[in-house]
């Protein structure tokens, strides 16, 4: 399976309808790839947490219907990254109206997953005051076959998701970010660790440039089941075109069963 990492920047300067245009560019730029996957809250801005609410939209809004136009346009997967979701009928347990939500679509440009972000990134500020926490665990078939299972970001510091997503049959996580450079040896680090401790594929899409006072990590990657980095961004705008061949995962499981000795 052919995968595309945009791992695109952007600043304050650019309006969301631009920045639209320019992501739905970069995406109809990659015909032959399988799947094309773009980061977290690329549209709203990650960090921009003061622009959230005037910047929610419906998961069949402008910016995916855009997406699912580029899909059709290529006629390849889309990880359209998040959005901040504004169902407009639904109020969560806590009495918000926003989720951080993915939304996958597929060759044909239909919403083939959503995935609403699980554990909120802001202590106490940012996502926890602002956006209800989804609860769902998420898997879909990738275009070769194989399952993909979808998370976000700050969910990448929790390996019980991974274990729950592998016991549901994982074998390619998917994960858009806006990691910022500060921790970004974290992201690093964890994406390995990830993909090593659950045997996985992991395909990590993160955002570069600078954004509300935040600069951005970069360090976009795709990494084996044996946790070694098939392919790395820098830290600037990139696109990573990547083979991955999902069969490794059963591969890497039979050579070293280690997730059959599991006890909890
Ligand atoms: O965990 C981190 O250090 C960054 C997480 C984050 O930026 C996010 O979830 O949006």
């Amino acid at each position: 399976m052919r995968i595309a990492v945009i791992q695109l920047a952007y600043d304050d300067s650019e309006f969301v309808a631009e920045r639209t245009e320019r992501a739905a560019g970069l995406v109809e730029q990659q015909r032959g790839h399988d799947l094309v996957v773009l980061p977290e809250l690329w549209s709203a801005g990650g960090f921009d947490y003061r622009s959230w609410e005037e910047r929610a939209q419906q998961v069949d809004g402008d910016v995916v219907q855009r997406m699912a136009q580029a899909a059709r346009e290529i006629g390849a997967m889309v990880h359209a990254g998040s959005i901040v979701e504004r169902p407009g009928d639904e109020t969560g347990p806590e009495g918000k109206e926003l989720w951080n939500t993915s939304v996958v679509l597929d060759a044909s440009g239909e919403r083939v997953a959503t995935y609403r972000k699980i554990h909120r990134f802001g202590f106490g500020g940012g996502e926890p005051k602002l956006m209800e926490a989804g609860e769902d665990v998420v898997l879909l078939d990738l275009p070769d076959g194989s399952r993909g299972a979808l998370s976000t970001c700050y969910d990448l510091r929790f390996p019980e998701l991974y274990r729950a997503q592998i016991d549901q049959g994982a074998t390619v996580f998917v994960i858009p970010a806006a990691w910022p450079m500060a921790r970004v040896e974290h992201w690093r680090l964890l994406l390995r660790a990830r993909a090593l401790e659950d045997q996985c594929v992991v395909v990590g899409c993160n955002t570069a440039g600078t954004h509300a006072g935040t600069e951005m990590g970069g360090h976009s990657a795709v990494v084996s089941p044996t946790g070694e980095v098939l392919a790395e961004a820098g830290a600037g705008e990139e696109v990573l075109s990547v083979e991955v061949d999902t069969s490794t995962v059963a591969k890497a499981r039979e050579d070293f069963p280690v997730l059959a000795d599991r006890r909890m």
